[in-house]
């Protein structure tokens, strides 16, 4: 079985990567955690329908288990599906030695994760992650919900004992979520890898047309990026933020037009070409930007997901980032492709960034 290891300060612990490798999880659970007193599962309530025999068979045998289904994508985000799994947790009357498994997208696993970091104030948690964006947000310990004025503005920095990345289970994905998915793929590429980006360039002509052998080689590649800026700086207080390129404009697109209206990566996406531009205008940058909007829109990226959002409801959303300093937004942006960095930007490059964005 394939694993690669994510050491952060807090914790190191395995990624297990590859088709079938959930049938591992019994012996890693019983070698590792063999004194769990309970698994709460977690569930994207359409991923169990689709893939919870799977999961169930392959569960530790003599363990007591349950599961909690939560509604589908944002919806997990809430406070009111936070507060019904630790409802839930409590009315089974779960204790510290409970294990929480989250299984379904990073909706799922950011929520069940936050669950995990404060019931009891903290159980241990697994990531048994379902998409291909997953490959970022299972690994790296940000876990989290929504709050009406920003994306993921109640959470928390809290690393799961395990992800078991089984990717039979991305068989059943939607092209749209294949298309999220492949906008952190492609965001590792730009701050960190040139030769990947090259390469997805090339080969990435159709979301259709992608082999599973290529696509295990991107995720495993994204991961690997992603773990090593984790490596360095677990709680974002320096390169962590350069994972957060293309998030300020696209969390901005996310808040204003209503969680889950459009996903994750597509609204990433937009924010990515917003960040070049801005990158073009402040730095040498090199990259051609007519072409890879060019290139994007080919995998239907859209950038009209933000014609109906007033630049203003954008802005009063940037401002509010986490990366912003004393209320004005800061911008990872790249000096060339795989140097990143951040910068605050003033509001006239920004509303020259959103006007090159609206006349695509
Ligand atoms: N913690 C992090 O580091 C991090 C990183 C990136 C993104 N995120 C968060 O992750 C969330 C997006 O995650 P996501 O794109 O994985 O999606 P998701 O959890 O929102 O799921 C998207 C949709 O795909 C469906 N789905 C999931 N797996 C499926 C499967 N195997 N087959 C068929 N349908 C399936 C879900 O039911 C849902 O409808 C956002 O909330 C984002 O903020 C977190
Ligand atoms: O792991 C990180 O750090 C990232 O920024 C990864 C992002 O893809 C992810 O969407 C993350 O949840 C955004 O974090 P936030 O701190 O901006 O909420
Ligand atoms: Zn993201």
């Amino acid at each position: 079985m394939e694993s690669m290891i994510i050491e952060t300060q807090s914790k190191s612990y395995p990624v297990f990567i590859g088709k079938g490798v959930i049938g591992e999880l019994e012996e890693w659970f019983m070698k590792h955690l063999p004194q769990a007193s309970h698994i709460l599962i977690i569930a994207d309530e359409e991923v169990f329908g689709l893939h919870g025999e799977m999961l169930v068979n392959a569960l530790p045998k003599n363990f007591s288990w349950s599961v909690h289904k939560v509604p589908a994508g944002e919806k997990a985000k809430t406070f009111q599906t936070y507060e019904n799994c630790l409802s839930d947790a409590l009315e089974k009357e779960l204790d510290r030695k409970a294990v929480v498994i989250a299984f379904g997208g990073g909706a799922i696993g950011d929520l069940a994760g936050f669950v995990a970091s404060t019931f009891m104030r903290g159980i241990g948690f697994i990531q048994i992650p379902t998409t291909i964006l997953a490959h970022d947000s299972a690994v790296g310990g940000k876990v989290a919900i929504n709050h009406e004025k920003g994306k993921n503005m109640v959470g928390q920095f809290y690393q799961p004992e395990a992800v078991f990345y089984d990717l039979n289970f991305l068989s059943t994905l939607p092209r749209k979520e294949i298309r999220s998915g492949m906008a952190e793929v492609i965001k590792h590429a730009l701050i960190a890898d040139p030769k990947l980006l090259k390469e997805l360039k090339d080969n990435l002509t159709s979301l259709d047309k992608m082999d599973a052998i290529s696509l295990e080689n991107y995720l495993k590649a994204g991961i690997k990026i992603k773990a090593k800026i984790v490596s360095q700086d677990e709680r974002e207080t320096g390169v962590r933020a350069y994972l957060n390129f293309g998030h300020t404009y696209g969390h901005a697109i996310e808040n204003v037009s209503g969680y889950g209206t459009v996903t994750h990566g597509e609204a990433v996406m937009v924010g990515i070409i917003f960040a070049l531009y801005l990158s073009k205008e402040t730095s040498s940058l090199s990259i051609d930007l007519e072409q890879f909007t060019g290139w994007v829109r080919s995998l239907g990226y859209k950038m009209s997901i933000i014609d109906k959002l007033p630049f203003e409801d954008l802005y009063n959303a940037m401002k509010r980032d986490k990366k912003s300093s004393k209320s004005k937004p800061r911008f990872v942006v790249l000096e060339e492709i795989g140097q990143p960095k951040l910068i605050e930007v003033d509001i006239d490059h920004l509303r020259k960034a959103d006007q090159f964005i609206r006349n695509r």
